[in-house]
């Protein structure tokens, strides 16, 4: 398997380059040359297969001869040996159509443990001699999901961005409290969107002779590890006699990237509902074809607090992979695209799209507790929310994933429900833990220096 830029420069990867680099060298993001296919018999076992077996399944082609394939069933089977449910991924029966897939059973309580458990590992495998920095931009969840998945680990360090006040209070303990030598913490004075673009700044720029890696979405085995369970849901629901839908909530777009791919192997997905919160670029980019980034606003659901959402990119290319570079030029100048009509064909073909506010977040928290029995996050009630205003015929069944644990979003839910959901015992300690991060301004150079710092004296 090859990898391709998605600004069509003409330099490919490996999967084991791809893996171990940030962006394509020309700014891009690495796309496989051809989605793998996997037949509607295979695809009807996979119900009876435990998830790590699944997992390493679909895994295995985006790998090539990267990593052998025993040895990747193996990092899996680790991977997923510390999530707290055997199933890893269980489905829960919501109210009639409706479905919740529970993706925050891993050790940081959000869905970004299903793939980052793998990276980590895979990483580890992949790195030798010459030491890899990680830089990575989160707006909650990823952060802590990935320093989970490489503290202590040899010859791997992380850099990790977050944007000052602008998570929970939960999720920024979970990535504070790490005492790991190889783990930094930077706070940084502005927005998710503006410590993304630092990221890739540092990508484009280098660092020095550093071999800088990425964490987010941004690197393709993020996206590929996050397909699995879509498969998992549809064939508990029997998918391959009745297509099932997916809502997901979406910031980065990479959740629904990996929808779009189990797609495009096969999976009879119906539609892929893509749900935001306020921050609605993508509802407004879906329903009007201009793609447009406005003002990141603070809201209860923070990790989809998101303007600039990488991963759409992927999308775009797939779609139309010639008028790419242009749109990310227009979109660093101006701040706005319009999608080509093959764009928007393939949008309109495979995704619907909602936008929750406020009030509908807490709308739907309150339907699920109260038709259900659930106690659900933010983010998740955001993707029930356009779940439950889809237009979809009433027979067909839809997945919201469940992509964090409430008790990471204690205040929101406690707003909505007038009780805070229970602290699991590991977020109780956590509390006891001190906090390490510095505060730092938005600036590439400032953020180049702590890189540095990490990476030792011969960086
Ligand atoms: N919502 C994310 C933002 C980063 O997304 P990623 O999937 O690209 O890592 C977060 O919680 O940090």
């Amino acid at each position: 398997m090859r990898y391709v830029s998605t600004r069509g420069g003409p330099a490919t990867s490996s999967a084991r380059d791809a893996i171990l680099s940030g962006t394509a060298p020309d700014g891009g993001l690495w796309m496989p040359e051809a989605i793998p296919q996997l037949p509607a018999e295979r695809i009807a076992e996979l119900a009876e297969l435990p998830y790590p077996d699944l997992a390493a399944l679909i895994l295995s082609p985006f790998i090539g001869d990267a990593i052998d394939d025993q040895r990747l069933l193996d990092l899996c089977i680790e991977a997923y040996a510390g999530f707290d449910d055997p199933e890893v991924a269980p489905l829960v029966p919501l109210a009639g159509r409706h479905w919740l897939l529970e993706l925050f059973r891993g050790p940081t309580l959000a869905f970004k443990d299903f793939a980052l458990q793998v990276l980590g590992r895979v990483l580890a495998e992949l790195v030798g001699e010459r030491p890899l920095v990680l830089v990575g931009a989160t707006s909650g969840d990823t952060g802590s999901a990935a320093i989970a998945a490489v503290a202590g680990r040899p010859n791997i360090a992380l850099v990790m961005l977050h944007p000052e006040g602008r998570v929970s209070e939960v999720q920024r303990r979970q990535m504070t409290t790490v005492d790991a030598p190889n783990i930094v913490n930077l706070a940084v004075r502005g927005s998710f969107d503006d410590c993304q673009r630092l990221v890739k700044q540092l990508f484009a720029e280098g660092v020095g002779d550093l071999r800088l890696g990425a964490v987010n979405s941004i690197n393709w085995l993020r996206i590929a590890a996050q397909v699995p369970y879509y498969f998992a849901a549809a064939a508990k629901l029997n998918a391959i006699e009745h297509p099932v839908a997916f809502a997901v909530p979406s910031g980065n777009f990479g959740n629904a990237c990996a929808g779009y791919v189990a797609r495009a192997m096969g999976l009879p997905i119906e539609r892929l509902i893509i749900a935001t919160n306020s921050n609605d670029i993508l509802h407004r980019a879906f329903t009007t074809g201009l793609y447009e980034r406005g003002e990141a606003l603070a809201t209860t659901a923070p990790a989809m607090d998101i303007q600039v959402a990488s991963n759409f990119e992927r999308m775009l290319f797939v779609a139309d992979r010639e008028a790419v570079p242009e749109q990310m030029k227009a979109l660093a100048e101006n701040g706005r695209f319009h999608l080509t009509h093959a764009q928007r064909d393939l949008v309109d073909a495979r995704f619907s799209s909602a936008s929750a506010d406020e009030p509908a977040i807490v709308a739907a928290t309150r339907w699920a507790n109260e038709r259900a029995g659930q106690v659900i996050d933010p983010h998740t009630a955001a993707g029930l929310h356009a779940a439950l205003h889809s237009d979809l015929p009433h027979d067909v069944p839809i997945v919201t994933l469940g992509t964090a644990h409430p008790a990471k979003f204690p205040d929101a839910v406690a707003a909505a429900l007038g009780e805070r959901p229970p602290m699991t015992e590991a977020l109780q300690e956590m509390f006891a833990r001190p906090e390490l991060y510095e505060v730092v301004d938005a600036d590439a150079e400032a953020i180049a220096g702590h890189v540095r710092k990490l990476a030792g004296p011969s960086a």
